[in-house]
């Protein structure tokens, strides 16, 4: 049990002793009235690496001074350039370097492992979801049920929240793959729940569905950067991630995709293009379709070399925090401000996050007691000081303490400003 307290003095020296303290520097911080804002929202948009910059420019001038020839003389010659953050991915989320790939965005490529993986028959057309998904799984997976001809009202089963604050239960999960196992051809769910911050055991959820021949991938959106994954041995089939949220890639970043080492040499159907072709012959320009095998024979387009370099830049910063001490912090961190909230705002808030830190990230997701207008009014209070989370319908304030750039005294901060709101409603 940790001792904390709720002092300026003490949050201040936990920072001072932060042995990643030094990350901070590494960004830039949006400001508020002259003041670094205290920003809560990396679990949606992350903050621009410093390094970011001078990476995109590099690209620009090698595209200037060099045009075509940069593909092959370049300082990082565009024509190997998704390699270049493939070893650094592979690192963030356990997996083996060939399992990863960076392409697209995140909805794309949901799709694209969907029609590789998600072979339904009339005897098993069912995918296995949570209900309460984020739009864009929801709209995919429907959508790919109908594309195949088959009825979403009976073959999208829709797992129902079981816990308090809208959680889902293992047992839950439990039950409906045991129910309908065998009409079930595909499990998909996220590695964090979007609004409620849940951690899902992908390791147990793969061997579950496994177990009853069902394929099992996952959304990863906030989950990568943000906890230890173990994305190989988890033995999940399909993978796919956005880089904008706590892997700090910038807006719209180019998204990351795992296809298990299992499928490298797959013969499954897949949209193909030309980067995807074995890149041994890929210049060969011949009319036939022989993926490159592993992730990498997913790929259609050859990659957009300037929306990949702040990638390359942000992941340089992972490389250099590592993630067993930036999940060691983010723990103690979100910890901190789960005990502030607990004790200083018990009768303002509720936690809809699981209170044990294993099934939670950098993510605390509250509701005010007095409800939804009041949410609303909290909200907009702290935005005005500065204070920035996000907010998701019906009545969820999201506040996520990222372990790079937030620190124990922002965490006092918040909750300062919540009080104040309190005194004043
Ligand atoms: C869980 C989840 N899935 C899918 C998406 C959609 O991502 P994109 O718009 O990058 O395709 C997001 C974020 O926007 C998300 O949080
Ligand atoms: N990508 C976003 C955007 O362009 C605008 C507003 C929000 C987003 C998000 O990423 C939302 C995020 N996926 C969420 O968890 O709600």
């Amino acid at each position: 049990m940790i001792a904390f307290e709720a002092t300026r003095a003490w949050a201040e020296a936990q920072d001072a002793a932060d042995p990643l303290r030094d990350f901070r520097a590494d960004f830039h911080i949006p400001q508020h009235e002259g003041r670094d804002t205290l920003y809560f929202c990396g679990n949606s948009l992350g903050l621009q690496p410093k390094g970011v910059r001078a990476a995109i420019e590099a690209e620009l001038a090698d595209w200037s001074g060099l045009a075509v020839e940069a593909h092959f003389r370049g300082r990082s010659p565009w024509m190997h350039y998704h390699e270049y953050v493939r070893d650094a991915m592979a690192d963030v989320v356990g997996a083996q370097p060939h399992e990863v790939v960076a392409m697209n965005s995140l909805g794309v490529n949901l799709h694209l492992m969907l029609v590789s993986f998600y072979r339904p028959t009339a005897a098993r057309p069912a995918i296995l979801m949570e209900a309460g998904a984020f739009p864009t799984d929801r709209y995919a997976l429907e959508s790919q049920v109908r594309f195949h001809g088959f009825d979403p009202s009976t073959d999208l089963i829709e797992l129902e929240a079981d816990g308090t604050g809208g959680t889902l239960s293992m047992a839950a999960i439990e039950r409906a793959i045991a129910e309908h196992g065998h009409r079930i051809a595909l499990i998909v769910l996220p590695g964090v729940q979007y609004r409620t911050g849940q951690v899902f055991d992908l390791a147990r959820i793969v061997r579950l569905g496994h177990a009853r021949g069902c394929v099992v991938g996952f959304d990863l959106a906030h989950a990568v950067g943000n906890l230890p994954l173990a994305l190989h041995d988890s033995g999940a089939d399909f993978a796919v991630w956005c880089t904008y949220k706590y892997l700090n890639a910038g807006p719209g970043a180019v998204a990351g995709c795992f296809v298990h080492d299992r499928h490298a040499h797959a013969d499954v159907p897949r949209f193909a293009g030309w980067w995807g072709h074995d890149k041994h012959t890929r210049f060969k320009m011949g009319p036939h379709f022989v993926p490159t095998p592993g992730a990498d024979g997913w790929q259609i387009s050859n990659p957009p070399i300037l929306a990949l370099a702040p990638l390359r830049a942000s992941l340089d910063v992972f490389r250099r925090a590592g993630m067993p001490r930036l999940v060691e912090k983010s723990r103690r961190l979100t910890t901190y401000l789960d005990w502030l909230i607990r004790s200083r705002l018990d009768d303002t808030l509720d936690i809809v996050t699981p209170n044990d830190p294993a099934q939670r990230g950098a993510q605390l997701s509250v509701r005010v007691r007095a409800g939804r207008d009041a949410g609303r009014a909290l909200f907009e209070y702290l935005e005005g000081r500065g204070v920035i989370g996000d907010w998701r319908e019906p009545d969820v304030i999201r506040l996520s303490p990222t372990p790079l750039y937030n620190r124990y005294s922002d965490c006092l901060g918040a909750v300062e400003v919540i009080e104040a709101w309190r005194s004043q409603a």
